[in-house]
């Protein structure tokens, strides 16, 4: 399970250590400095020689890097610096001691064309809004360079890459692109969140000894592989198909029937013990040829699926939907709310049992629909921000889809799953996450229904069924090739296999 915190809770945990005199700079810059040693070998250069170029500014950010620069020195790098201001004054002298050649700003140009590494230490978790000068032109400059070199640099952010902001991930201005970011101490949700983590590339965190004394309850959370076997049921010896969970599932139209295939796949592949369909009958008929193990009368359901593909111009298919949704909260049966069904919670407040499964397009209907317009853009921008605001709205869980998918409660602490390849954006993988999310919310489904409302678990359990689908995704597209949503559908055992078996993060 990766955990983030907010800049103000990674200073407060500093603090003590800073008392008792503990080095964390010198932490900091020593696991800079060995990134950069180990990637610069990696890519078959010898250290000695190597040019590198540290972009400083006035903060402990620029500190870090001055005294990365001087540990580089003395290993016999070519090492210079850009300032853009007062520096570090200790981080100053050990990198003039060293030899690290502090350039002026002319010779911006000349000496990234050069360098084989840049470090950006511009600015780290001190930033506040969007880039100012002259770091901006800095980076302006530095983008241009990078397009026009043969080969690229290597890039590495300490900390952060400059210009995203480490709550949120936002990105209000310019922001330094890293392949790597050495994050000190703990991970920051700016780089977990979209846009943020598109400018971090790979994440590196280096131990600084915080964790005891971070707050117990993180800004944001993301799923791992050995989180699932905490939220996925295995069945035992007393195990049952009720017991493990029944899906009643309501999608697909008509005009969709696909969306109903799609969906009872994936609740089926996600190991709830019994799936019922209760669509229209033509699309009825469809499911159960392509699944004969899917019942179509109703009984007992731990958890419906509602949405995906129902026409809701349809003012029966709609009635139908909303009289399902009303019956399931009143019994505190959990539910996924998928596509076009999203748009009923435009005038109702609902217990968090309820998820939502919108992309920006439907998030900024129903936030439209409750007086909050946000655009597409707008949401994109602010991924959290605008999960969080339909939560608070509605009451709703929100899963919130997009390459990094966001899943929050009201109250609760934030979660990000990203990781997939741009290959899982196709036609009808939201169907698919939507049953799986059903498949899972069923197996909880009891304890769900105990708890009552209004608590931070369908949200966790939103989280899993997007980690498990992202692997699923994965799974179906390899390396690097275009896949259809049933693949991914057809992938979710193996994945839900993996992350069962797994024993590392
Ligand atoms: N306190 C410590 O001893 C430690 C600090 N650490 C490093 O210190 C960083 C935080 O240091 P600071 O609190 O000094 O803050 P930063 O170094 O992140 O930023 C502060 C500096 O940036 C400028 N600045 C702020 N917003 C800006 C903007 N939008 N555009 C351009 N310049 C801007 C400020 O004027 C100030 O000079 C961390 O990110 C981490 O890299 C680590 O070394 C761990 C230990
Ligand atoms: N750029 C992207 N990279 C990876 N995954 C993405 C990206 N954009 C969207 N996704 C994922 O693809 C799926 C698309 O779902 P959705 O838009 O609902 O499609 P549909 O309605 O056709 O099923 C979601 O699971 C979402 O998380
Ligand atoms: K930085």
């Amino acid at each position: 399970m990766l955990r983030a915190y907010r800049s103000d809770d990674v200073r407060q945990a500093e603090a003590p250590l800073l008392e008792r005199g503990v080095p964390l700079m010198d932490r900091a810059a020593a696991a800079l400095a060995t990134e950069v040693i180990r990637r610069v070998r990696a890519l078959g250069n010898r250290v000695p020689g190597t040019e590198v170029l540290g972009l400083v500014g006035s903060g402990n950010n620029g500190g870090d890097v001055l005294f990365a620069l001087a540990r580089l020195a003395r290993r016999g790098v070519s090492a210079s610096a850009i300032l853009t201001g007062t520096p570090h004054a200790a981080g100053y002298a050990a990198a003039s001691r060293a030899g690290v050649r502090f350039a002026d700003a002319g010779t911006l140009r000349s000496l990234a064309e050069s360098a084989e590494v840049w470090i950006d230490g511009l600015v780290g978790i001190g930033a506040r809004g969007p880039l100012r000068e002259p770091a901006l032109e800095i980076v302006r400059e530095l983008e241009e360079v990078r397009v026009g070199r043969p080969v690229e640099p290597l890039v590495i952010a300490a900390d952060l890459p400059s210009g995203i902001g480490a709550d949120d991930g936002t990105v209000p201005g310019l922001a330094l692109r890293a392949n790597v970011t050495v994050t000190m101490g703990i991970a920051k949700p700016g780089l977990v969140l979209d846009p943020g983590r598109r400018y971090a590339g790979e994440i590196v965190q280096v131990p600084l000894g915080l964790e005891e004394f971070l707050p117990s309850e993180p800004a944001l959370l993301s799923v791992g592989a050995r989180d699932i076997a905490d939220m996925w049921d295995v069945p035992g010896p007393d195990s049952h198909k009720y017991s493990r969970g029944v899906v009643g599932v309501m999608t697909g139209s008509l005009r969709y029937p696909g969306a109903a295939l799609l969906s009872t796949s994936a609740a089926l592949a996600g190991g709830a013990g019994m799936v019922r369909y209760a669509g229209p009958r033509e699309t009825s008929r469809l499911v159960v040829s392509q699944h004969p193990e899917i019942v179509t009368d109703m009984g007992r359901v731990q958890a419906w699926v509602l949405g995906s593909g129902v026409n809701m111009d349809d003012p029966e298919a709609a009635s139908e939907v909303a009289r399902r949704l009303q019956e399931s909260i009143t019994a505190g049966i959990p539910v996924v709310l998928d596509a076009g069904a999203i748009t009923l919670l435009g005038s109702i407040d609902v217990p968090s049992t309820v998820v939502i499964t919108p992309h920006a397009g439907e998030l900024a209907e129903l936030l439209a629909a409750r007086g909050e317009p946000l655009s597409r853009e707008e949401i994109a921008a602010a991924p959290s921000r605008a999960a969080r605001l339909a939560a608070t709205l509605t009451g709703a869980t929100v899963l919130l889809k997009g390459s990094v998918d966001v899943a929050c409660a009201p109250d609760d602490p934030l979660w990000a799953q990203g990781g997939a390849a741009g290959w899982r954006a196709t036609a009808g993988a939201g169907d698919v996450l939507a049953g799986l999310l059903g498949s899972i919310l069923a197996q909880w489904g009891d304890e769900l229904a105990d708890l009552g409302k209004g608590h931070g678990i369908p949200a966790r359990l939103a989280a899993a069924a997007s980690y498990i689908h992202g692997r699923a995704a994965a799974i179906a597209y390899g390396t690097g090739r275009p896949i259809v949503a049933s693949e991914i559908a057809g992938a979710i055992p193996q994945a839900i296999g993996e992350a069962l078996a797994s024993t590392g993060e």
